[in-house]
């Protein structure tokens, strides 16, 4: 018999990019509940209860009281929400951040998914500090653009409205719910300076991290394309380019990064395109339960 699969949020933007890659798929069982009980807290919890997995599109209280309504040592949870990323006893659910970490889903119980920005964020500079080619206390910028579906259906609606700002730069008090989890999971003792904007195109994601290299730009090339070279989903390609436009993976679940800038005098800009609703949410959600249950990792995925 297949496993079973309980969406909770599954009305939601993230949930309904999860339902779409579950679709169709003969090795697991999708539950959701009937629109009139897709709030109420009983029956969330026996569904929570019931299913082997369980993955939660909610709002990050909603998803600490979904966890809680689970009263047994058997469903296995993967939270795409913020509630948990930097908790102890929860696994980070970004199967290609280091060498292990596809295993060490492979045996949680309880997995966050990434961040849709700290997605590219880690993606670029955890390979770096790992080999040393960026110091543990550098003092790291992040500058991102994302779609308006990144702020779920709320934004959605206002940017579906007339009069939507062309670029709006957010977080502007440095206190973004994402910077616990980038410094965390890239190994820095100093919280990087985290600019994100939103931008008038439905999904789609830029991040980009400018600093100076004080290590061979031949270095950080390799660092970079040992860290993804067995990956379907992550690559890295050739910087010497022009320009890069945020549709570049959007309706994917791939990310491209990219180190660009000038070799000669080591001023660098490491840029990675995703989808915020692809790697950086649904896709990576699909990519963990996969794991979870020994099936193939990008079954579903759309590489
Ligand atoms: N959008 C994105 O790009 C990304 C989102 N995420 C995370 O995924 C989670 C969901 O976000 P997103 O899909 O964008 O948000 P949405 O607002 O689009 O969807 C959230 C869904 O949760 C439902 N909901 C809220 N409270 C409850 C509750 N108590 N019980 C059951 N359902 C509830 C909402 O119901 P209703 O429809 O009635 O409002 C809605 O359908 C968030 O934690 C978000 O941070 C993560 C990465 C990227
Ligand atoms: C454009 C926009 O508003 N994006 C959201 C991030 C996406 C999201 O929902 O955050 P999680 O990845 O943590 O779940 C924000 O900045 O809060």
């Amino acid at each position: 018999m297949s496993a079973t699969v309980f969406i909770d949020g599954a009305a939601g933007t993230t949930g309904l990019e999860i339902r779409e890659r579950l679709a169709g798929r003969s090795d697991l069982s999708v539950v959701t509940l009937p629109e009139e009980r897709r709030k109420d807290a009983a029956a969330r919890a026996e569904a929570l209860n019931d299913a082997d997995f369980v993955i939660l599109c909610l709002p990050d209280d909603a998803a600490r009281e979904a966890v809680s309504l689970i009263a047994n040592d058997r469903t296995r949870v993967v939270d795409a929400s913020t509630a948990h990323r930097v908790a102890p006893d929860w696994t980070y659910g970004f199967a290609e951040l280091e060498p292990d970490q596809a295993e060490k889903i492979a045996g949680a119980r309880f997995v966050s998914n990434p961040g849709c920005y700290p997605t590219g964020f880690l993606a670029l500079v955890r390979p770096l500090v790992r080999a040393g080619l960026v110091a543990a206390d550098a003092a790291l910028s992040v500058y991102a653009a994302s779609g308006y579906s990144g702020g779920g259906k709320a934004m959605i609606a206002e940017y579906e409205a007339p009069g939507a700002s062309a670029f709006r730069p957010y977080g502007l008090g440095l206190a973004h719910k994402h910077i616990p989890e980038m410094q965390a999971h890239a190994g820095l003792t100093r919280a990087p300076i985290f600019a994100p904007a939103v931008v008038p195109t439905y999904r789609g994601m830029v991040v980009e991290v400018p600093l100076f290299l004080h290590a061979d730009w031949d270095a950080v090339e390799n660092a970079l394309a040992k860290a993804y070279a067995d990956s379907a989903l992550v690559s890295v390609a050739n910087g010497d380019i022009g320009a890069i436009g945020i549709e570049e993976n959007a309706g994917t679940d791939r990310m491209t990064l990219r180190l660009c800038g000038n070799r000669a005098t080591g001023q660098a800009r490491l840029v990675a395109t995703l989808d915020n609703l692809g790697k950086g949410a649904g896709g990576a959600a699909v990519q963990n339960l996969n794991i979870m249950a020994g099936l193939d990792p990008v079954a579903g995925l759309v590489l």
